[in-house]
């Protein structure tokens, strides 16, 4: 602690007394997250638990204050867009010249205010001693005076004010309303189709915490014994999958035996279906040999290893990155059937041409269909992105084709909902578009998710999260013919 703070209350130019500021840890901890996401690029589902462990080990936290912590920083995050946009109708400058770490307090100061049910007043004196102990007396006022117009309003009228009017400019005022990105409403919309219901519940979904799935991978454990080791209500059937079991909020999975394990671990639900889907697509002849292209960090390939293993089939799983492989070796420990885990850029390929009778490609993408998971994520992607996966997107998608055998099913699945990541790569690549064209014929894939409703005209499936509750997964699956 330094000097300044050290010394005893006094006054200080007029009547008013000094008072030393509150350190809240929990706010500074939210603060600290804020700028690591910003100056580093930092990923706040990784860098907000080990700063919660710490401050947790040096008995400063206790889980309600972990669970406050947490839910300033998503939250702060998630909005931040809706935010931006109110901060700058009550500061009188652009706000690229307000200082990044000044705008991250306002915002969580903003989230206080507008959307959890601190009193007004709480929220601005939490806050401006927050900015008073990391950014300094001077700054503070600022805040101070800034979070004070925002009080004048609540989050409906202040959306009101600084939103464009829905039918001057849908794009805009969604994505103000919604604190999405313009360009990300635009390619949402142009993938889910349809009037301002849907995209609007796609948007407002995007914005919730999405409660946590378990997989209980089968011959290894069931959702039955799942259910049964957790305490009554907080655990429940998946919707979809046989194998899954949603956690009720703060629920812990590695609480759970099978999870330690490794006989079931965490997966979205969407992206259960997509494994199972891809091993349930009808087969001629051999069935033995199956590839994830790219298997990292191993969800899909844990699941699908253990319904290969109970088919008599053997996966195997291979991924670009080491560290990401080393992550697929620990998913598959412990896999009652033949597999192997190898490091292999799948665009030029490990292993012999038609040697697999199943193929999974889970390729690289923008992920927007997980945008529920990664706050930040939105605020990243730029459109850019969309067009630096294509090359890659393809290429996996040829290699994959090829290492099927003739008559084998390959799956080619993103979890970006993105048209241009989704079935403009699968088409380009069935017409021979920029590369040889491969024979083959698209699968059905909606009767290989039995009892999903909502996927679409087919012959691919797109997954939503307001109408599954899963990430918007895409899966397309194909048949090779010649
Ligand atoms: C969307 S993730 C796969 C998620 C995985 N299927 C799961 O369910 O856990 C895409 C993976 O592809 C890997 N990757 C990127 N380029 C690759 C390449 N050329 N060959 C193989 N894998 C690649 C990435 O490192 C990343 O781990």
């Amino acid at each position: 602690m330094n000097d300044k703070r050290q010394r005893p209350d006094r006054p200080r130019g007029g009547s008013r007394p000094y008072r030393r500021p509150q350190r809240d840890p929990v706010r500074i901890l939210a603060f600290e997250v804020l700028r690591a996401v910003d100056e580093r690029d930092a990923y706040a589902n990784l860098v907000l638990p080990a700063l919660l462990r710490e401050a947790e080990s040096r008995g400063e936290l206790d889980r309600r204050d972990a669970a406050f912590a947490t839910e300033l920083v998503y939250g702060t995050l998630r909005h931040q867009g809706t935010y931006d946009a109110i901060i700058a109708a009550c500061v009188d400058r652009p706000l690229r010249e307000v200082d990044p770490p000044v705008l991250d307090v306002l915002a969580l100061g903003a989230h206080q205010l507008l959307s959890t049910r601190i009193p007004s007043h709480a929220a601005v004196s939490a806050t401006v001693d927050l900015a008073r102990v990391v950014l300094g007396d001077g700054r503070a006022k600022f805040v101070n005076a800034v979070l004070r117009r925002i009080t004048a309003r609540d989050l409906d009228a202040w959306l009101d004010e600084v939103a464009p009017p829905y039918d001057e400019d849908p794009e805009d005022h969604l994505s103000v309303v919604h604190s999405h990105p313009r360009w990300v409403v635009s390619a949402l919309w142009d993938a889910l189709g349809g009037g301002r219901k849907g995209i609007e519940e796609l948007l407002a979904a995007d914005n919730e915490r999405p409660e946590v799935t378990l997989v209980a991978r089968p011959g290894r454990s069931d959702a039955a014994e799942l259910l049964r080791a957790l305490p009554e209500d907080a655990g429940r059937p998946g919707r979809w999958s046989p194998h899954a079991v949603r956690l009720a909020a703060g629920g812990d999975p590695s609480s759970l035996e099978a999870v330690r394990e490794g006989r079931a671990g965490v997966q979205d639900e969407g992206s259960q279906l997509v494994a199972l889907a891809l091993a349930s697509a009808p087969l001629e002849g051999e069935d033995r040999r199956w590839l994830d292209g790219c298997a990292g960090p191993g969800g899909k390939a844990a699941l699908l290893a253990a319904v290969a293993a109970r088919r008599g089939a053997a996966l195997v799983a291979s991924e670009r990155q080491p560290h990401r492989s080393r992550l697929v070796a620990k998913a598959l420990e412990g896999n009652p059937g033949p597999y192997q885990v190898i490091t292999a850029d799948g665009t030029m390929p490990a292993w012999r041409p038609d040697a697999f009778d199943r193929v999974l490609v889970d390729v690289p993408c923008t992920g927007l269909g997980a945008l529920r998971r990664r706050p930040e994520a939105r605020w990243r992607r730029r459109p850019e992105d969309v067009r630096n996966f294509a090359p890659l997107q393809r290429g996996l998608l040829r290699s994959a084709l090829k290492a099927v055998r003739v008559g084998g099913v390959v799956g080619y699945a993103t979890c970006s909902p993105h048209l241009a990541e989704t079935r403009a790569v699968v088409e380009d690549v069935l017409r021979g578009r920029g590369g040889p064209a491969v024979g083959a014929e698209w699968i059905d894939a909606r009767p290989l998710l039995p009892g999903v409703e909502h996927l679409g005209e087919g012959p691919d499936i797109q997954l939503w999260p307001h109408i599954h509750g899963t990430d918007a997964m895409y899966l397309a699956l194909l048949r090779r013919t010649a």
